[in-house]
């Protein structure tokens, strides 16, 4: 998550994990979740509702529409607006802190209201680190102005917004992404992938990738940053739960060299609107997924967090927020580790015992 030594970065900005609230070393993050959102809006991905589910779509958020909302959450507009729950959101970053959490890397981008200010109140309330992303989210968010920009000119946008600050701010994003790819890559994505690239190769920092929803897009995505002179060992490709399913593909992609991240646990829907062939895996099937990453030797390249984007994973709407990982995923990864006899390190294991004192039996 750190800014390296980058032709435009400032000396004292190398190393550093830039915050919010300013530069702090790799050592104070933390656990941390490195993919989710805690203000933005998302009606671009509005689903119209089925016939006959009209009034549910637009009833008031309540506990009998509970499971029809996570069945449907996109074809229930108010449940788009995160933007509107600053307070809940606030509550639920001080019982991640609780939990043992951190830092958390905050990937709205320009499209989907990015709000600085407001990340930067977050922050300072709560005391979880947050990492702000720079540039943009898919083409259907960018205007007119965006789609006629030069590379050159969309590259000195996100360079200006990692040193110097966004949206007319003084608040510094510390990593480029979440940047939006559909599928088939658009030409105005294409032209903010190799912006990506060249801000990146400039500054130095991590890049993250919203991958179009087909199992060519994460590699297509990783073609175009590398032929643009992008560093792919300090890529993340998102959202691999909904994306890459064969195990070979899986390590095909695998071998292109980014970071692998399984971001939506807590996701638990029988119908992917935005791509009806996709079966989302279940929670146990994102830990087995993961469990095979880690026997092919990638466990130094797994990231995972819930891309928290609209309001009914919140708790204060019955889901599951913020600290589902670290309360719920985490022990039962450590469960499986033993089970399956998956190696973990000393650290991991002496970690996990300070914490909840199980007695675990993992190979050292
Ligand atoms: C905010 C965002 O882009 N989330 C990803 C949703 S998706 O359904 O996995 O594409």
């Amino acid at each position: 998550m750190f800014i390296g030594q980058g032709r435009r970065t400032m000396p004292e900005q190398s190393g550093k994990v830039q915050t919010v609230l300013g530069l702090i070393e790799p050592g104070q993050l933390g656990r941390t979740m490195t993919h989710e959102h805690l203000t933005m809006t998302f009606e671009c991905s509005h689903v119209p509702p089925a016939p006959g589910d009209e009034g549910l779509a637009a009833a008031p958020i309540e506990m009998k529409h509970l499971h029809w909302l996570q069945q449907n959450p996109y074809s229930h507009s108010e449940n788009l607006l995160l933007n509107q729950e600053i307070e809940a959101v606030k509550e639920e970053l001080l019982c991640y802190r609780k939990a043992g959490g951190g830092s958390i890397v905050e990937n709205t981008t320009t499209g989907i209201t990015r709000n600085l200010p407001v990340l930067r109140k977050l922050a300072k309330e709560t005391g979880v680190h947050i990492i702000a992303g720079a540039g943009y989210y898919v083409d259907v968010t960018h205007s007119d102005e965006t789609r006629k920009m030069t590379v050159e000119k969309l590259t000195d946008i996100i360079v200006s917004e990692v040193l110097h600050g966004a949206d007319g701010t003084d608040i510094r994003c510390g990593v480029i992404g979440e940047i939006g790819t559909s599928w088939p890559i658009t030409e105005s994505e294409k032209k903010v992938l190799r912006a990506t690239a060249h801000a990146q190769t400039q500054l130095g920092c991590p890049v993250i990738i919203h991958p179009g929803r087909n199992k060519a897009a994460p590699g297509e995505a990783i073609r175009i940053l590398q032929e643009a002179g992008g560093n792919i060992s300090k890529t993340v490709m998102s959202h691999l739960d909904r994306t890459l399913f064969d195990q070979q593909e899986l390590l095909e992609f695998a071998k292109m060299g980014s970071y692998l991240e399984y971001d939506l646990f807590g996701t638990e829907m029988l119908n992917y609107p935005f791509n009806l062939d996709v079966d989302m895996p279940s929670d146990s099937q994102r830990v087995q997924a993961l469990a095979f990453l880690i026997r092919e030797g990638y466990e130094d390249r797994i990231l995972i967090a819930h891309d928290i984007h609209t309001k009914h994973r919140l708790t204060k709407y019955g889901g599951h927020g913020f600290s589902h990982i670290l309360k719920n995923i985490v022990p039962k990864m450590l469960s499986r580790a033993t089970e399956k006899n998956l190696q973990c390190t000393a650290e991991d294991l002496q970690d996990e015992l300070m914490k909840g004192g199980k007695t675990l039996q993992c190979r050292v």
